[in-house]
């Protein structure tokens, strides 16, 4: 994209602290990192008007700081999971407990048991001691140990819970809901003058955080997807003019659909929500796949959940954190090619696999775990130098602070114009068959 020369809203970059950091730490292995340390990355926007625009961006990177702002004797850290699960969360609170007690040796890490709602006492979940003991062998399971939920509760009774539990630390793992809950704790802790640092840990197979560019538990789930993905292949060469039709998650992102068919070359059509596709018609899904059938015989599909919400009939609910519920556009998808052959005499077979659930709850593969850990070693750092307000990331092979505010201002989505989708394009060769889809 041609990029024409406009003025772009400066992005801050600034990481907040709570004071200054005095205490000396206790690592005498350490090589420290200074505040000043910043790698610069050159950041593209994409205009509403068609044009781009890049800067500049210093962001500051992750590690141990020579000082401490809280005396580890005196801090009481808490760890919760918000939203859908994603591989890698045990491995990502194992890393938090074993850094903040074996390097640091604070008093206490707590686990916050189902989500916001643990902080809330009339749910009544029990709050529990993490120790190195309990968490060392969590990395090898799936899912939550603390267990998640969804849906708002309210920002004072949880600071509520912080002071009466006299926590210092909170980090949060989860997605872009559970970011902006971040944000509106970190303004009542603010309000309140309160010494808490809040860190985020930003958590979601769908890879849609703005500014993270790959989330812990992807590559894991795109694994998984391919497994999926095979089987549809295979069960699609099995049958005269098999098609074989596999969804994946991903809400308004097409990341997971998009990776795993670039990884696994048997996919020839994938849908994402980013690129709205016709049925009927020249260029349409339809008519394109029968051209597919006509011309190999057999036909893989792979369908991110929140494709082509245009036809398929959504309710207009949302789920307890306001998240649209998506309607079923794989039921549409089924329906609507057995009309078309059965209208057309073509005989052919559809062979459906959704490894949704699957791909999500699997433990962590191992490139999964070893970010991880990286991820809760650097978030206890940041903490216990009394950084707040930020989450940690990984930017150009640098793991590096981001300011709150950046990953909660919009959704990252798949730019169909880029190379990226280009090459999903031509990986698949869609693009022969079904013009519709590149818009
Ligand atoms: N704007 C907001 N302000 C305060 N809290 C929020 C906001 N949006 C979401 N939350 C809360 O954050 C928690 C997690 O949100 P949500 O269920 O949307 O999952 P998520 O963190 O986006 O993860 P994922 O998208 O991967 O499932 C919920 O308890 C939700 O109520
Ligand atoms: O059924 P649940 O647990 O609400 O979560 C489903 C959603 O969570 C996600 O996995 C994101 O965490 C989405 O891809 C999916 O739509
Ligand atoms: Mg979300």
């Amino acid at each position: 994209m041609p990029t024409k020369k406009k003025d772009v809203k400066r992005i801050d970059t600034t990481i907040q602290t709570l004071g200054p950091a005095k205490i000396p730490s206790n690592m005498p292995y350490c090589r420290f990192m200074e505040d000043s340390a910043a790698t610069q990355v050159n950041f593209a926007e994409d205009l509403d008007d068609g044009a781009s625009a890049s800067q500049t961006l210093k962001l500051e990177l992750a590690g141990p700081r020579k000082n401490t702002y809280f005396d580890p004797s005196k801090t009481k850290c808490a760890i919760v999971t918000c939203g859908g699960l994603c591989p890698g969360i045990n491995d990502v609170i194992r890393a938090i407990v074993m850094e903040a007690h074996h390097n640091y040796n604070v008093a206490a890490t707590l686990g916050i048991r189902y989500g916001l709602q643990g902080f809330i006492p009339k749910y009544g979940h029990p709050i529990e001691e993490l120790t190195p003991r309990s968490v060392s062998d969590i990395h090898m399971f799936g899912g939550t140990i603390l267990g998640s939920s969804r849906g708002p509760q309210p920002a004072d009774e949880i600071v509520d819970a912080l002071e009466r539990m006299n926590i210092s630390v909170l980090f949060l793992i989860g997605g872009d809901g559970t970011m902006q809950a971040a944000a509106s704790l970190l303004k009542e802790i603010q309000d309140r003058n309160l010494k808490i640092s809040v860190i985020g840990i930003p958590k979601t197979i769908d890879n849609d955080i703005n500014f993270i560019y790959q989330s812990f538990g992807f590559d894991t789930a795109v694994e998984a997807s391919t497994i999926a993905i095979n089987c549809a292949h295979t069960e699609a060469t099995g049958a005269y003019n098999g098609i074989g039709m596999v969804k994946l998650m991903g809400r308004e992102s097409g990341f997971i659909a998009a990776q795993a068919s670039l990884a696994l070359k048997v996919v020839n059509f994938v849908l994402v929500p980013e690129a709205p596709f016709t049925l009927e018609g020249e260029g349409g899904l339809l008519e394109g796949l029968e051209r597919r059938l006509a011309d190999r015989g057999h036909a893989v599909i792979v369908v991110a959940e929140g494709a082509g919400q245009d036809i398929s009939k959504t309710s207009g609910e949302t789920d307890a954190s306001g998240n649209p519920i998506l309607g079923d556009i794989c039921t549409v998808l089924r329906r609507e090619i057995k009309a078309h052959f059965e209208r057309k005499g073509i005989e052919h077979t559809l062979k459906f696999i959704d490894p949704s659930y699957i791909i999500r709850s699997v433990p962590a593969n191992a490139n999964d775990r070893v970010y991880c850990g990286f991820l809760g070693q650097h978030a206890v750092h940041a903490a216990m130098s009394g950084k707040t307000g930020m989450v940690i990331s990984k930017m150009r092979g640098h793991f590096i602070h981001l300011p709150l505010h950046l990953v909660t201002g919009q959704r990252r989505r798949i730019n169909i114009g880029s190379d990226y989708w280009r090459s999903v394009l031509e990986s698949t060769g869609q693009f022969l068959y079904m013009s519709s889809c590149f818009g």
